[in-house]
């Protein structure tokens, strides 16, 4: 299921042509991106580095000599969090972000699919995205397929993970009903409070990975990340300035590096993606895509090349951005791909059982055999070779 695992990350090798900061998901992979989207002109000594967190002046950047408090790029694409930048000089000759490097994967909040610069990217370069299900408050069915397919969508791999499964007597109905719900993703469950499970998360996760926990507000997911991170990570990873008042202003890093190599993305805004696109959802997205199916000719239209069709009328007096148009056509896919999958781990499942039942009704007919040879033998006086049993 992991898929990015296959093509996990190499250590960095003595080849590898500058140095990137490593604890932040620097891996030969990632050289080999800037190797392949060079610096910008005249940035001779720009070196690679890692957007831990946007503030509204500055970036927060990792790079291979710490962290950093950089102008944004004066053009191009607008630095997200989880980014691999190019760090070089503005034209004032000071330190900054000079280029954005193209995401591999993106959590964004589309809202009704606008234009692409209007999408606002919660965070991006995600391998792995974790969608939290706590057993004392499980997730409706739809709510966690929806979060799933939004996973699928941000070009990271899903993964469930059960929290809280110390709370026993709740523990075991939930499990199940949810690997059932997570229709073939991988389901992990986890217990913070008690360190149970984390080494199996992990391993989930490659080094060098970028792993994202979405889940509702007290799934626990503070407490989870606590846990893997080995500390409090709101503390730890706080950027403290005193003001002389005995006041502290306290942030934080939104990236955080774990041991092992693989790197957490905290931000809010991501957080709280799941609940956000979740909840409100395709009905949200694509109600007024209802409106229009309900004008076809057709009650069964397949909005392909029917007659009297409302969305292709759309598209062609521009009514209707045929971009929206893909992503929802996109989304109808993966939904039927997540039902696709779900009925192969059906399939499956039932597969094993009719083996199971196969395997053990071969296994009574042996015995049944014996049994009556045995019986044979000993009616013909051969008692003394009668098998013990
Ligand atoms: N029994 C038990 N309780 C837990 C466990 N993990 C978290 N909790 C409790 O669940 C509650 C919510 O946990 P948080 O980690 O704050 O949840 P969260 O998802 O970070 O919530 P937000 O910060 O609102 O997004 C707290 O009271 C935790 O003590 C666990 O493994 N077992
Ligand atoms: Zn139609």
């Amino acid at each position: 299921m992991n898929t990015f695992a296959s093509s996990s990350n190499p250590s960095i090798t003595s080849t590898t042509p500058f140095p990137g900061p490593r604890e932040y998901g620097y891996t030969e992979k990632t050289a080999e991106l800037f190797r392949a989207n060079p610096a910008p002109g005249a940035q001779d000594d720009a070196s690679p580095g890692r957007v831990v967190r946007l503030d509204r002046n500055r970036v927060l950047v990792a790079s291979s000599d710490g962290l950093l408090h950089l102008p944004y790029p004066a053009h191009g694409l607008v630095p997200a969090t989880g980014d691999w930048v190019w760090l070089g000089h503005n034209l004032a000759g000071e330190p900054a972000v000079v280029d954005v490097l193209p995401r591999h994967s993106a959590l964004s909040r589309k809202r009704a699919f606008e234009a692409s610069s209007e999408e606002q990217i919660l965070g991006s370069n995600i391998d792995i995205v974790a969608v939290v299900v706590p057993v004392d408050r499980p997730l409706t069915h739809n709510r966690l397929e929806r979060t799933l397919v939004a996973a699928w969508d941000s070009g990271a791999t899903p993964l469930v993970v059960i929290t809280k499964a110390d709370l026993a007597d709740l523990a075991d109905d939930v499990v199940g009903e949810v690997i059932l719900q997570a229709a073939g993703v991988d389901v992990v469950t986890t217990s913070a409070e008690q360190g149970d499970g984390l080494d199996e998360l992990m391993r989930h996760v490659p080094d060098g990975a970028t792993l994202v926990l979405l889940g509702p507000s007290g799934a626990g997911k503070s407490t989870l990340i606590n846990a893997l991170a080995g500390h409090d990570v709101q503390q730890t990873g706080a950027v403290r300035a005193g003001d002389g008042k005995g006041k502290h202003t306290t942030t934080s890093r939104e990236l955080v590096p774990l041991a092992g190599g693989a790197v957490l993305m905290d931000t809010p805004g991501v957080r709280g993606f799941g609940l956000f696109d979740a909840e409100e959802g395709m009905d949200e997205m694509f109600g007024d895509l209802d409106a229009l199916f309900a004008r076809c000719r057709f009650a069964d239209c397949a909005h392909q090349a029917e007659p009297g069709c409302a969305v292709q009328e759309a598209l062609a007096d521009e009514s209707l951005d045929p971009r929206r148009w893909s992503s929802y056509l996109k989304l109808q896919r993966e939904l039927a791909a997540l039902a696709r999958k779900h009925d192969a781990a059906a399939r499956r499942a039932y597969q094993r059982e009719w083996h199971q039942k196969v395997v053990s009704a071969e296994r009574g007919q042996r015995a049944a055999e014996r049994y009556r040879h045995d019986q044979a033998e000993e009616r013909a006086g051969k008692g003394g070779k009668r098998r013990k049993r």
